[in-house]
């Protein structure tokens, strides 16, 4: 979901926003911020997207956007070198919560309700790391979303939010879904995504990311009769 790092724009046409924290004339004006949760390929991404495409934000330039989507993904730790080796063999357990920087997502989330200007690390899944020294900007925005496996784990991350929705999509569908996404997009091999599946993803999906699908406010559900993310 990340995009590239597009330099600042100040006051730009419609002069929503003017580089200093400031909205329309409101300093620090804070976003409404909406979590959205949901086990791996459940559709989180798509479903955001569709909602910024409802809401024609899709063209919009980075700066001038009303609504935003940052993934959690984003937020994952650097890893030492001998994580990078196991995470190589897909012996890395990237879907545990230790696996994500928690304190970088809570100050992120504390500045962008501060209506502040924020850089978020860009992700790239092929290396499992940071992509060095991009960014992409996120600007002051009348709605955020922040979309990811455990965005409802850490109650002092969840509290910050003002909806909280989770895709509901059935295990089967979302592996389905997951392991040509992974081929495909993410440079794996079948028996890779299977066994990171069975070893990681499975298990920690029932045991961090399930239990707290209940402070929740709406569910989306999609399963394979929805096949087309249009109809979302
Ligand atoms: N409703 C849907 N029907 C069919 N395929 C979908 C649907 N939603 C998402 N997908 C596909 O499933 C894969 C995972 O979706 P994605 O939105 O990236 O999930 P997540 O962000 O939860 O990991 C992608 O290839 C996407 O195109
Ligand atoms: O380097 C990485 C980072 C993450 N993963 C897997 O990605 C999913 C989370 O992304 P979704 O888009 O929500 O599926 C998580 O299950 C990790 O296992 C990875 O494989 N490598």
């Amino acid at each position: 979901m990340a995009a590239s790092s597009t330099e600042p724009k100040t006051n730009g046409p419609n002069g929503r926003y003017n580089g200093n924290g400031r909205i329309n004339g409101v300093e620090g004006k804070s976003p409404f911020l909406i979590g959205v949760a949901g086990g791996t390929a459940s559709g989180k991404s798509t479903v955001c997207k569709r909602i910024m495409e409802k809401l024609g934000q899709v063209d919009v330039d980075n700066a001038q956007r009303q609504v935003v989507s940052i993934s959690q993904d984003s937020f994952y730790r650097e890893l030492t070198p001998s994580d990078k080796a196991k995470a190589d063999r897909g012996q890395y357990n990237f879907d545990h919560p230790d696996a994500f920087n928690e304190d970088l997502i809570f100050q992120t989330l504390k500045d962008i309700l501060a209506g502040k200007k924020c850089d978020i690390p860009v992700y790239d899944y092929k290396t499992n790391s940071r992509c060095e020294g991009q960014f992409t900007t996120i600007y002051p925005a009348d709605v955020v979303l922040f979309e990811g496996i455990l965005v409802f784990y850490f109650p002092e991350i969840r509290d910050l939010f003002h909806m909280k929705l989770f895709v509901d999509t059935d295990s089967d569908t979302r592996l389905a879904r997951r392991v040509p996404r992974d081929i495909n997009e993410r440079g794996r091999d079948l028996e890779q995504v299977l066994n990171q599946y069975m070893n990681y993803v499975k298990p920690a999906f029932e045991e961090f990311c399930l239990p707290n699908n209940n402070h929740a406010s709406g569910l989306f559900r999609t399963s394979a009769y929805n096949a087309n993310p249009s109809s979302l």
